[in-house]
């Protein structure tokens, strides 16, 4: 299905990757098809952005095409087309004949070529345009890949509004290797330009940021890489850790299915029923170790520890990269051993490798991994390595041995497989004849904790832990930084200070029902420290109705309120100020019925009436529906009633009939309190308009991650509270010592009389 032109800039979530979960084919009858990528990297995101209903940026796999955008699967298709030179250079040169082998350890030779970095630096731009074009408003921009590197930075510099990550899905090598590429500080610097930067192991991102140190000089701290811009300014850019996981009840799914565990028999009766089944899957890849497995076995049959009749080996190598030299000559090498090996070890009978150079659908993997009893995976270097993930979901009868490379990404988690360093042949042997001849008490108990550990980590684990940090508490680290504590002892020295709190996620952690909201105790007692001083007066800024306010936060009758994003106040008067004419009463009236209409579709949202205007919930809901039926409300609203003021929050959309917001809010309130110093707090979108008024004496905190014009940021409402006490001790230390100076200055001058 064809995308509308107002499809452009509608997607709040955004995943570009060199290849789209489809690649497009020409069959034999000329037909076009659209058939499943090749690859973990679809594996894992496909769930991921299922249930997302973003849009997902790559190449279709074909040359020299347009095609127009298209939903596939519940997901928006975007395709970036390449040319023929350009899949030659970009795809088949920079990515996979430059960057592979220098990120898998040198295991091919790079090959560094300057027309191919042109037309890596030539594709990364129209990728990073294709991203910005499609992108809402402060959308998350998740970029995947080695392939494109340079699409962080080119991204910022096209849409400074969205938040962006990246992840890598293959090692990150060393600093003498990494430094051997010509073109290392421009890889680094795109890198940068995303908020998150996402590894596989923990090794992989401490090479990141020694490298980002070596060559930028800049300050790493933990997972805090500090960006200095060309302003001097400070960005920080997260580089951690997030191993990828596969959607593990989906394949437990799968691997349950009467017609999977049938075919998994039938395999194993065509294969003669052996008394081992041992199993590879990779695609034909020099970095997967498939050599070196194989002249294990095939000593093994040599030396007659093994015999046809008891142990086959299947080994699925599925067709990759074939246009790059280094994986013709692969092949032919893999296809000459497996040649030797059965010609010289098969029986009419028996064959001792069963070689197919095929991809396969997700059922027949399944079946596979179900009729193996021994899993091999030697990879030289792999990212993480699915398979290997994948043949322990499979194993739902909680039998079966994996031996694991300790180079592939998942031997970090998967400790209790049996580990192998796939370079040591006499080991890797030792290894298969410890899987074959394992006790099935051994295998079972192995097999148990694998799973366990499995299911501690499963693809929504990885994607959730990925965005929460991209945008929520867990890019931010804990505490009070030093930056913040000198701010506050400065605003602390205001003549009149006016200490304004935004309260859900600010003074009161988020709830489900926001009625159940409450300040935390920390931080009634800290606002009362404040409002015990003198010249100090504390505001809440709330978007929430001000009955509704007072509601959940109590306060005590010192507390200045604002509500309704500003529209309703109440300034050291009894009753609060607020004046709608009669028009815009039956104008809210409209807008509740179209609300209501939408949330009776939408399960789980819910309309909240304001003085002056109407909040549409959605909180309740999964995100993908949520964002789905806020798009549905607003596009009703937008039509049938133009001119309302529509405003997004976090997991809310806000219709309001004035466009008053918190900016003016703090406004008023700074005229009212004739204030010389203002601290803000705020962690919502709407808290942006607060922030931008702020002037050079003021100070804006922002709650957790996302794009702000705060210039401070913490963690959590628990990190505000201790600002908020760390103000107070400042506030009265100031003030203590302005009233020992006045006391000494009126004491000189009675002695001078
Ligand atoms: O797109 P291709 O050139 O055909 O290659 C297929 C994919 O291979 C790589 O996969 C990596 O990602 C996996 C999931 O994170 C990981 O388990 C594995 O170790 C990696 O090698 C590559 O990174 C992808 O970009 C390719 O699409
Ligand atoms: O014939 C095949 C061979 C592999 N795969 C899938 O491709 C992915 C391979 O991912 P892995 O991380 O092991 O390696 P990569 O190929 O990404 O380097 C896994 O999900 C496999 O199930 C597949 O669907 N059919």
């Amino acid at each position: 299905m064809p995308a509308k032109a107002n499809d452009v800039g509608r997607y709040g979530m955004v995943v570009v990757s060199n290849r789209l979960p489809v690649d497009h084919e020409i069959g034999p009858d000329g037909a076009t098809r659209w058939k499943t990528s090749p690859g973990g990297l679809v594996t894992a995101l496909e769930p991921v952005m299922r249930s997302a209903e973003g849009a997902w940026v790559g190449w279709a796999g074909a040359v020299d095409e347009e095609f127009a955008p298209f939903e596939n699967d519940g997901i928006e298709i975007v395709p970036v087309s390449l040319s023929a030179e350009e899949v030659q250079e970009y795809y088949e040169g920079f990515s996979n004949d430059t960057l592979w082998p220098l990120y898998h350890d040198v295991i091919a030779s790079p090959q560094f070529h300057r027309e191919w970095w042109d037309a890596y630096v030539a594709v990364n731009r129209r990728f990073a345009q294709a991203a910005a074009d499609v992108a809402a408003d402060g959308a998350i921009v998740w970029v995947q890949d080695y392939q494109l590197q340079l699409v962080p930075q080119l991204l910022r510099e096209l849409r400074p509004d969205v938040v962006i990550g990246f992840f890598n899905h293959i090692p990150f090598p060393p600093y003498g290797i990494f430094s051997q590429l010509p073109w290392r500080k421009q890889i680094l610097e795109g890198l940068l330009g995303a908020d998150v930067v996402g590894f596989q192991r923990v090794a992989d991102a401490g090479n990141f940021t020694r490298a980002v140190r070596r060559l930028f000089g800049y300050t790493t701290r933990g997972a805090a890489v500090e960006v200095v811009g060309p302003d001097g300014d400070i960005r920080h850019v997260v580089a951690r850790t997030f191993p990828i996981s596969i959607d593990v009840a989906g394949f437990e799914e799968l691997a349950a299915r009467p017609e999977v565990q049938a075919r998994a028999e039938q395999i194993r009766s065509d294969l003669g029923n052996p008394k081992t089944i041992m199993l590879g899957v990779d695609r034909l890849d020099y970095t997967k170790g498939i050599g070196h497995r194989l002249k294990a076995f095939g000593e093994l049959l040599a030396e007659g520890t093994l015999a046809v009749e008891d142990v086959t080996l299947v080994q699925v190598a599925s067709p990759s990269r074939e246009r790059v030299a280094t994986y013709m000559t692969l092949r032919d090498e893999i296809e000459l051993q497996v040649g030797r090996i059965n010609g010289d070890y098969s029986t009419i009978s028996h064959t001792a490798i069963a070689y197919l150079h095929h991809g396969y659908p997700r059922e027949e993997m399944a079946a596979l991994y179900l009729a193996a009893d021994v899993m091999l995976v030697t990879a030289l270097r792999d990212g993480m390595n699915l398979v290997a993930k994948e043949f322990v979901a499979a194993s739902v009868d909680e039998d079966g041995v994996l031996v694991l490379s300790e180079f592939a990404g998942a031997a970090d988690e998967l400790k209790q497989a049996i580990i192998i360093n796939p370079h040591d042949i006499d080991g890797l042997k030792q290894a298969i004849v410890a899987a074959i001849e394992m006790p099935e008490s051994e295998r079972r108990r192995r097999m148990r904790a694998l799973r366990r550990k499995l299911h501690e980590n499963t693809v929504d684990h990885w994607s959730k832990s990925f965005l929460d940090t991209l945008t929520g508490r867990g890019a931010v680290p804990p505490g009070i930084p030093e930056t913040l504590a000198d701010g506050l002892r400065e605003l602390a020295t205001a003549e009149r200070l006016l200490v304004a709190l935004d309260f859900d996620g600010t003074l009161a952690p988020h709830v489900d029902q926001p009625e159940d909201a409450r300040a935390l105790e920390s931080a009634r007692v800290a606002v009362d420290r404040l409002l015990a001083l003198e010249d100090t007066r504390v505001a809440f800024v709330s978007g929430r109705a001000l009955v509704s306010l007072q509601h959940v936060a109590e306060p005590s009758d010192d507390v200045l309120l604002t509500g309704s994003h500003g529209v309703e106040l109440k300034l050291d008067e009894p009753e609060p100020v607020l004046d709608l004419h009669g028009a815009e009463v039956e104008r809210l009236d409209e807008v509740a019925d179209i609300l209501t209409a939408v949330s009776r579709g939408a399960e789980g949202s819910w309309v909240e009436r304001k003085p002056a205007g109407l909040a549409f919930h959605t909180r309740r809901m999964s995100p993908a529906a949520g964002l789905s039926a806020q798009r549905s409300a607003r596009g009703k609203v937008k039509a049938a009633a133009p001119g309302m003021t529509v405003r997004e929050g976090k997991n809310v959309i806000e219709f309001a009939l004035r466009p008053a917001g918190k900016g003016d809010a703090i406004e008023k309130l700074r005229a009212h309190t004739l204030a010389t110093g203002v601290f803000f707090a705020g962690d919502d979108v709407t808290d942006e308009d607060a922030f931008a008024v702020l002037g050079a004496d003021d100070l804006g905190l922002k709650i957790g991650q996302g794009r702000t014009a705060a210039g401070h940021r913490v963690r959590s409402p628990e990190e505000v509270a201790e600002a908020l006490a760390l103000l107070a001790d400042f506030r009265a230390g100031h003030l203590e010592a302005v009233r020992r100076e006045r006391a000494n200055t009126a004491a000189i001058d009675v002695i001078r009389g």
